[in-house]
C-alpha cells in the first residue's frame, strides 16, 4: 500500500449509517481516511464516528464550526472526546474564535491522548471571484484572501487549511512547507464539476503540493466506487514521497 493511501480522504455524504456502511466496507483494507460531514453527523451522530473509529479508520470530521469563540471552545472540547483525527473550523468567524476552538480541543483531549488536527477553512471550493466581490463584499481575487486567511490561521495556532488545490503553491510560499493544506474541489478527468468551481484532477491536486485531497462523489457516486479509487491511487502514486 502505497503511502498516498493515507492522503485520499473519502467523503462520506451520505444521508445515513446504512448508506455510509456500504462505502465503507469498499474501502476497507484501503488504508484511506474517511471524512465525515454534516449531512451524515446530523443523521448518524457521535456513536457512528466512534464505529468508524474503532474499525480504525482516521476520520477528519468536517463539521465546519463557526460561532461565538465560547461556543467555538465548548464545541472543540466536545469534539476532543469523540477520538477524532482532524476537525475544522471557518477561518471567517476570526483569529479569536480559532484561538478559542484550539484551547477547547487542547482542553477535550483526553489526558496521554494526541490533540486533533485543527483545520481552517478558507474560501469554499464551490466560491468564485463574483460570489466573493459582488455577494459576500469582499474585494481582490479568491487567491488573496484565501492567503489572507491562511496567515490569520497560522497566527491563531492551527495546524493548516481547507482550500483548492490551486491555491496551496501561495499557501506554502506564505505560511512555510509545514502548514497542511487540506483541499477538495477534486475532479478526475471526464466527471462532472457539479457545484465545484476551483477544481483541479488528483494528479495536479498533488503536483500543486496538497498535503491531503478530499474526494466526495467522485468515488462515492461513480458506477464502480472500488474501480474509481483504485484509478484514483494509481495516478497519484509517482506523488509518494
Ligand atoms: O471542508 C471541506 O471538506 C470542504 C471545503 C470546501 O471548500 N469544499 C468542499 O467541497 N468541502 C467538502 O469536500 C467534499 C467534496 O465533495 P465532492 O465535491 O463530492 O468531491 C464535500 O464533503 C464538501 O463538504
Amino acid at each position: 500500500m502505497s503511502e498516498m493511501n493515507g492522503r485520499i480522504m473519502v467523503a462520506l455524504d451520505f444521508p445515513g449509517a446504512v448508506e455510509a456502511d456500504r462505502c465503507v466496507g469498499i474501502l476497507e483494507g484501503t488504508g484511506v481516511y474517511v471524512k465525515i460531514g454534516m449531512q451524515l453527523y446530523y443523521a448518524a451522530g457521535p456513536d457512528y464516528v466512534r464505529q468508524l473509529k474503532e474499525k480504525g479508520y482516521s476520520i477528519f470530521l468536517d463539521l465546519k464550526v463557526h460561532d461565538i469563540p465560547n461556543t467555538a471552545r465548548g464545541a472543540m472540547q466536545s469534539i476532543a472526546g469523540l477520538g477524532i483525527d482532524m476537525v475544522n473550523v471557518h477561518a471567517a468567524g476570526g483569529r479569536k474564535m480559532m484561538e478559542a476552538a484550539r484551547e477547547g480541543l487542547e482542553k477535550g483531549t483526553p489526558a496521554g491522548g494526541k490533540r486533533p488536527l485543527l483545520i481552517g477553512v478558507t474560501q469554499l471550493t464551490s466560491t468564485t471571484r463574483e460570489m466573493m466581490n459582488d455577494e459576500l463584499g469582499i474585494e481582490g481575487s479568491v487567491e488573496e484572501c484565501v492567503v489572507r486567511y491562511a496567515r490569520l490561521v497560522q497566527q491563531a495556532g492551527l495546524d493548516g487549511v481547507v482550500a483548492s488545490p490551486k491555491e496551496v503553491p501561495l499557501i506554502k510560499e506564505a505560511c512555510g512547507a509545514s502548514f497542511l493544506t487540506v483541499t477538495p474541489g477534486i475532479r478526475p478527468k471526464g466527471t462532472d464539476t457539479g457545484d465545484q468551481h476551483r477544481i483541479t484532477t488528483p494528479e495536479e491536486a498533488f503536483k500543486l503540493g496538497s498535503d491531503f485531497i478530499v474526494i466526495g462523489r467522485a468515488i462515492t457516486q461513480a458506477a464502480n466506487p472500488k474501480q474509481a479509487l483504485h484509478d484514483i491511487l494509481e495516478g497519484v502514486k509517482q506523488y509518494a514521497n
